[in-house]
């Protein structure tokens, strides 16, 4: 049976936390929020240039966007990837929660990251991914593609569909691409819920990924770190062990979902919360992401969209850190400001 076909089986069969693959069933993990489906469409329906053009997320299913990438295994990836290091993310549990080093000294508080970063030459990342054992660090390769790798991936990349991208980044009105980050992940690793300031196309390439979105507009029931914070855009809340005394919003929060596997393309639009996780038991994932800039400050329009309102909620925050210079003030400040006259 061929991937398309076994997608498109997935799509139809796809119950909501069933998963076919190969006529096996695969149990999703159950979360304490529903879901809707995100779209499965072709890239030449007029629907999913609308969702595009809407910022809502779809998965294209035959933009051949990466074709010559579909053989980026695991060995193809060893033997052309050059001799160079590359960012390979350890961690104690399933979990790869980014943080910006950059916010680490300026915070106060002392962080313990979640992860630990080391550059490793490709084989020696294979290697480690496969004598991988119960209780050892779960490794994420995750790397920006630049001129490093070797002339074989050079000529796969050459060969992606820059005609498709690059009429969606004119038609869409986005500004530049910035970067393709090239991911390869273990079975059963999980990128925690976040949102990025950047569009992005998704490609999966080899695995399966279970990616679970949620719009601008649910920002107060996923309580993003302090933007301060090394954790800046990313949410507070432990999906494996939500703390609904703490973050009360949960209880309304839903989102939608896809499972994403190779040749298909998802559009995770600029501010919208994420999280993906490699799907347990159906092998090593690798994905390449096309991340750009959001367009020119487009002429405003009211009302506002939720992700301008969440631009602006993160420029007063670093105004006021800025102007307060102590992050506990800006709570106190803020408080005074509206309460009793702005609510
Ligand atoms: C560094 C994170 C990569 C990716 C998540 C994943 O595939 O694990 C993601 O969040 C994005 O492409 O925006
Ligand atoms: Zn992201």
């Amino acid at each position: 049976m061929s991937v398309a076909s076994d997608q498109m089986e997935e799509s139809v069969e796809h119950k909501q936390h069933v998963v076919n693959h190969n006529h096996t069933a695969h149990h999703l993990k159950q979360y304490f929020f529903p879901t809707e489906h995100v779209p499965r469409l072709s890239a030449s329906d007029p629907l999913a240039s609308q969702l595009i053009a809407e910022e809502k997320p779809v998965v294209l299913t035959d933009t051949n966007l990466c074709d010559t990438a579909l053989k980026w295994d695991l060995d193809y990836l060893a033997q052309h990837m050059g001799s160079e290091r590359y960012m390979v993310f350890l961690s104690n549990n399933h979990k790869f929660k980014y943080y910006d080093e950059a916010k680490i000294k300026q915070y106060k508080t002392n962080f313990v990251p979640p992860t630990r970063r080391v550059d490793l030459t490709f084989p020696e990342f294979v290697k480690k991914l496969r004598e991988w054992k119960p209780g050892d660090e779960r490794v994420y390769l995750q790397q920006g593609l630049n001129n490093t790798v070797g002339q074989a991936i050079v000529m796969d990349f050459l060969q992606f569909n820059w005609q498709w991208l690059n009429m969606q980044q004119k038609n869409n009105n986005w500004g530049p691409l910035t970067s393709n980050l090239l991911l390869v992940g273990m079975e059963g690793n999980v990128t925690p819920v976040h949102y990025d300031e950047q569009q992005n196309f998704f490609s999966q390439l080899v695995g399966y990924k279970r990616c679970i979105l949620f719009a601008p507009e649910h920002y107060e029931r996923l309580y993003p770190y302090p933007v301060y914070h090394p954790h800046d855009r990313q949410s507070q809340v432990d999906f494996d062990d939500p703390d609904m005394e703490k973050f009360p919003g949960l209880k309304h929060l839903q989102g939608m979902e896809a499972v994403v596997g190779p040749g298909d393309v998802l559009y995770i639009p600029m501010y919208w919360w994420h999280q993906i996780e490699s799907l347990p038991h159906l092998g090593n994932t690798v994905s390449v992401n096309f991340w750009y800039k959001g367009g020119p400050t487009e002429k405003i329009e009211y009302p506002l969209k939720p992700r301008q309102k969440l631009a602006i909620m993160r420029n007063v925050e670093k105004m006021l850190l800025e102007a307060l210079r102590e992050p506990a003030e800006v709570g106190p400040l803020l408080r005074s400001l509206v309460l009793g006259r702005y609510t």
